[in-house]
């Protein structure tokens, strides 16, 4: 570079500086006004996540960007990024309590992942929260006295046997719930041994999640649904959708979403670490997709074995699912021992129609992560 060049770089990322310093005020004058909104929508009762404001808003800007000769994806990337930040912040200013007359709430298992968020997120409503964890039996009387909801957040295996032996003597008012990730044993373990207000609950994310904004939580109906209506009403107040489910149609979306999903990425761990492959040069060589397909399957092994043995083993008809996959899996190998290509073909067309809009509607969604991947890479 000769000195001229230097100079005149050196002078253009000063100015650009400036503006990505002027760029960081706006966002602190955002932060605020964002934090007043929160505390608004606190003394409503308003949802954190507004999806026809956000609509309107970004359609806006899209408009706007366009008339200004800027990217709209550059505009819209930008504005949704920055409302993940105000539902973080939002939260902070806690939540309006849609029942203030429920006695407290305990929770069985608190003190797992999933059981602490849902602590976190009442406590900021304004409820209080008592955890009963597993040393805490003896004390288990005077923890439910006066509660009015109890919540199960225990192991799989454990859910059905803990909630007959240990949950039968529970006031009729009490509302009984869970958040186990199959519902039709725990919906039916619960009414059998409960004669009050019953309803299952499956949280679809983890408890990383930081917001509860735009998430899903299913629900199945169990009893009294009436009793527990504020539940589903706070819930959906934290920002997330409520989605109701028949238990049965539940647990055999889980059988693809969760059993079949998480064995084929446990299978695909071990096929890796059978095969001695290395890590570091499959990263080097990797396309952003299969990088993305990589921290799909290693994120798994980041977490516990228990909790994938329990949701892979939670259902027995789930085998099935994985033995179809296995035979499908067979199928398409022999095509390809057959060096039968044309039928390859075939069978991805086949698909490939199957999956109509779908399709695109995922090469488009998957466009923007494999996007963000890159944006990741710092080398
Ligand atoms: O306008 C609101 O209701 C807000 O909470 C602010 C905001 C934003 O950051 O602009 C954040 C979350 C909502 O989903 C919509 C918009």
């Amino acid at each position: 570079m000769n000195e001229k060049t230097t100079a005149d770089l050196e002078n253009l990322r000063g100015l650009i500086d400036g503006v990505d310093q002027q760029l960081l005020h706006l966002l602190r004058k955002r932060l605020d006004l964002v934090a007043q909104v929160g505390a608004v929508k606190h003394g409503a009762g308003l949802p954190i996540y507004a999806p026809q404001r956000e609509a309107a808003m970004l359609a806006k800007r899209r408009g706007e960007a366009v008339s200004m000769n800027v990217s709209p994806q550059l505009i819209e990337d930008i504005l949704r990024r920055l409302m993940r930040e105000s539902y973080l912040n939002e939260k902070d200013v806690g939540f309006k309590q849609v029942n203030p007359d429920l006695g407290h709430v305990v929770i069985v298992g608190g003190e797992g992942k999933l059981g602490g968020l849902f602590s976190q997120m009442l406590t900021l409503s304004g409820y209080q929260v008592k955890v009963l964890d597993k040393d805490d039996w003896a004390r288990a009387e005077e923890i439910f006295d006066g509660a009015g909801l109890v919540i199960v957040t225990v192991p799989i295996s454990i859910t059905c046997s803990l909630i007959k032996d240990k949950l039968s003597n529970l006031s009729a008012e009490c509302i009984l719930a869970d958040l186990t990730s199959v519902k039709s044993e725990p919906v039916k373990a619960m009414l059998e041994a409960h004669q009050g207000p019953v309803v299952g609950l499956h949280p679809m994310f983890g408890p990383d999640v930081g917001s509860l904004a735009k998430q899903v939580v299913v629900v199945c109906h169990g009893r009294d649904s009436e009793q527990y209506q504020w539940l589903l009403e706070q819930i959906q107040i934290w920002g997330a959708r409520i989605v109701e489910a028949e238990p049965e149609r539940h647990d055999k979306a889980m059988q693809l979403v969760q059993a079949m999903r998480h064995f084929s990425s446990f299978v695909y761990g071990l096929n890796l670490y059978k095969e001695e492959a290395d890590i570091e040069s499959l990263l080097q060589f990797s396309s952003p997709i299969y990088r993305l397909e990589l921290a799909m399957v290693g994120r798994l092994f980041a977490q516990s074995p228990e909790l994938y043995a329990d949701i892979i083993f939670a259902q027995k008809e789930s085998m099935q699912a994985i033995g179809d996959y296995l035979d499908n899996y067979s199928q398409a190998l022999s095509l390809l021992q057959a060096g039968d290509r044309n039928a390859f073909v075939d069978q991805f067309k086949e698909v490939a129609q199957w999956f109509g809009d779908f399709a695109p509607q995922f090469q488009r969604e998957s466009r923007a992560m494999l996007q963000s991947v890159n944006d990741m890479k710092t080398d």
